[in-house]
């Protein structure tokens, strides 16, 4: 199909055609309050999609046969090392690359091969991509020009900047607000034309934590009464797991795991999950403590969080399950609210122990050089090969 052809839409269940957003018409009266009127979100189905790069060293890679369900009005994050392929599928469900193979749906619709203005999507991306000579009112309406939309723009723009909490700027040029306001400027550029579905790449990258997290809440309530459906890719796991309905792991062009932010830290399917997710430790499966737990793997490394290690002072009177072995304080780290303990082994393997500190005062205040013992539950151990949490992306 050519890339620039329109889907056909199929008939409805009831035999009309599916409601759109060109069907509804588009909200002049302020996106948070005309509710009738206010489409849902897009419901977004990738299958078994691929994209191959021909490059100098051959092909790369960089989608390799992914499934993801992007459920309507929900907020989904795209996460994983660097080269792992999100920034590739967000411009496939962009259009902005042309897939090797698979389909992508919107609702019922097949739109694959959809231009990517018929796809009426909102994006925004790290750099902040406004135009310098417009004022901050002209950008938002280039977002309605651009689609030809009719009605009250500057009412429109209004609404706009009210929404992003920037009323009274429209005036001032890009140039003369902070990289977060430009950012909420281009957020609101992205929303006027009441898309279904906002692509955000690294949106707050190029901003300093503070800012971002500050953003990140007005994103998250801007989204949630907007109603769209929406997909950051970021590299910041805090981000996602605040950000996300769902958390989407990626690994060499591949899913890893998808699930809610729970799912995903509670329940790592894969030892890549389990590294790249949270802290671990890291002993080696020959390791004292990984033969007193009894965990038994066929693999080379052993891995858990430093969480799940449970210390005693003196070995349990009655250790009726629950089996300790003996390691020494070899340093104790003051990290403010945190404090970390390195606990090293009789065989010289160490691992680490974070407490906080009220809990370290109430329960510990080890010593340096004392004697502790430590029980991990064999059930929140995992066995792994180095080949299991490689990131290097696939060529
Ligand atoms: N046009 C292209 N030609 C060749 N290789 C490409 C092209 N676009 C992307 N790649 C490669 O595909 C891999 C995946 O890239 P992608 O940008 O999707 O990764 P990412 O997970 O978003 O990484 P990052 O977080 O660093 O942006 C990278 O190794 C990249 O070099």
């Amino acid at each position: 199909m050519p890339a620039n052809r329109k889907a056909q839409r199929p008939p409805s269940p009831s035999g009309g055609a599916l409601a759109s957003i060109d069907d509804v018409g588009v909200s002049y009266e302020g996106i948070i309050t005309d509710v009738p009127t206010r489409p849902t979100g897009l419901y977004v189905r990738v299958r078994n999609m691929v994209k191959h790069f021909n490059t100098a060293k051959g092909l790369f890679r960089a989608v390799d046969g992914v499934d993801v369900d992007i459920e309507p009005s929900t907020i989904v994050a795209l996460l994983g090392p660097s080269g792992s392929g999100k920034t590739t599928l967000l411009r496939l469900i962009a259009g902005l690359e042309q897939p090797t193979g698979g389909s992508i749906y919107f609702d019922d619709t097949d739109a694959t091969n959809l231009s990517v203005q018929d796809r009426q999507i909102g994006f925004v991306f790290q750099s902040y991509a406004l135009f310098n000579h417009k004022t901050v009112a002209e950008n938002i309406k280039f977002g309605l020009e651009v689609r030809k939309l009719k009605g009250d723009h500057d009412k429109r723009v209004q609404d706009l900047l009210a929404l992003v909490q920037l009323q009274g700027l429209g005036d001032r040029y890009p140039r003369q607000l902070s990289g977060g306001q430009r950012q909420r400027i281009a957020l609101a550029r992205a929303l006027a034309s009441n898309p279904r579905l906002l692509l955000l790449d690294e949106p707050f990258g190029a901003l300093d934590a503070v800012v971002r997290k500050q953003l990140r809440a007005g994103l998250k309530e801007i989204v949630r009464s907007v109603g769209v459906t929406t997909i950051i890719v970021t590299h910041d796991q805090e981000e996602a797991f605040d950000l996300a309905d769902k958390v989407v792991v990626f690994n060499r062009g591949l899913v890893e795991q998808q699930g809610s932010p729970t799912e995903i830290i509670k329940r790592p399917r894969t030892p890549f999950i389990m590294k790249f997710v949270g802290e671990t430790n890291v002993v080696p499966a020959t390791s004292l403590l990984a033969k007193r737990m009894r965990f038994a793997t066929s693999k080379s490394n052993v891995m858990f969080r430093p969480h799940d290690i449970r210390l005693f002072k003196s070995p349990p009177a009655d250790d009726n399950g629950v089996l300790t072995i003996g390691a020494n304080v070899a340093n104790k780290a003051n990290l403010g609210w945190i404090i970390k303990y390195t606990l090293r082994f009789d065989d010289d393997v160490e691992c680490e122990l974070q407490l906080t500190r009220d809990q370290d005062e109430r329960e510990y205040s080890l010593v340096v050089g004392s004697r502790v013992f430590v029980h991990v539950n064999p059930r929140s151990m995992m066995g792994f090969n180095q080949s299991d949490v490689d990131s290097t992306p696939l060529v």
